[in-house]
């Protein structure tokens, strides 16, 4: 990214200077580094205290790949059941639960029943939609399994489920936050198998969310790799 932006700048005819290209790589960082990490954190954090589904996500993954091989990108397709664990944890734990706040500048807007005045700053509550009962079954239960066989996904093609948002506006970085989150994930479970510090058994881990732009665990996840056996 570096690279062609300092390309760009080369050019004459160019607007862009070095402090627009420090705010620029600024932004990404901001904008991709905690949520992607915090993506994670939640993904393992629900495999972990669901040891059949972490399980099953290893086995599916150890079967792809085999023994003592890489993760590539490329195999992302053929882990089904690790794509259903990503799109269930991001509807569970959007890492942006309001996105990114929007105000309505051209004219007031109605939306179903609800009248939106010019000017108003309006936030989506995303993390409310992916656990609406209404939309979801057992909305607070991690089912991978329910995007079995479902076309939806979190490409801003369904509004059920958009925690990159949706629109002009969508997340420009989610094709790389998409292969970050799969390809972290599978080799944080093709590598090592995974277990609890101090006693902690899976139904007592602190879930519980910190509130902020960013959405955080308020506890840790902490737990302990253990080597794959091969
Ligand atoms: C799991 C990881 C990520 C999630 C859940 C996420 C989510 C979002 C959301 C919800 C928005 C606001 C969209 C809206 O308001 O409709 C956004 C904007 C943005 N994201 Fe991401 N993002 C992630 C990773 C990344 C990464 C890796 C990058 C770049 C390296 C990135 C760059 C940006 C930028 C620059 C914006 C602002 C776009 C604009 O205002 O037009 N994001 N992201």
């Amino acid at each position: 990214m570096l690279d062609a932006l300092l390309d760009i700048a080369q050019d004459e005819k160019s607007e862009l200077d070095d402090d627009d290209i420090k705010h620029l790589l600024l932004d990404l960082f901001l904008a991709g580094v905690d949520t992607s990490s915090s993506a994670v954190v939640w993904a393992m954090a629900e495999l972990l205290r669901n040891p059949k589904k972490i399980v099953k996500a290893q086995e599916e993954i150890r079967q792809v790949i085999g023994l003592n091989g890489i993760v590539h990108e490329l195999d992302i397709v053929k882990l089904p059941y690790l794509q259903e664990v990503v799109k269930e944890s991001l509807r569970l734990h959007p890492p942006a639960p309001f996105l990114i706040p929007r105000k309505s500048v051209s004219d007031d807007a109605r939306i179903f029943e609800f009248l939106i005045p010019k000017n108003t700053q309006v936030l989506v509550n995303v993390l409310a939609i992916g656990r609406d009962p209404s939309v979801w079954e057992n909305p607070t239960q991690f089912e991978p399994e329910r995007f079995l066989g479902r076309r939806i996904d979190v490409k801003g093609n369904d509004f059920e489920l958009i925690p990159f948002g949706a629109g002009r506006r969508i997340c420009p970085g989610m094709p790389l936050a998409f292969r970050i989150m799969h390809l972290v994930l599978a080799f944080l479970l093709y590598g090592f198998d995974w277990e609890y510090q101090d006693g902690v058994v899976p139904e007592n881990v602190d879930m519980s969310e910190a509130f902020g732009a960013t959405l955080h665990k308020t506890e840790p996840l902490c737990v302990v790799p253990i080597k794959k056996r091969v």
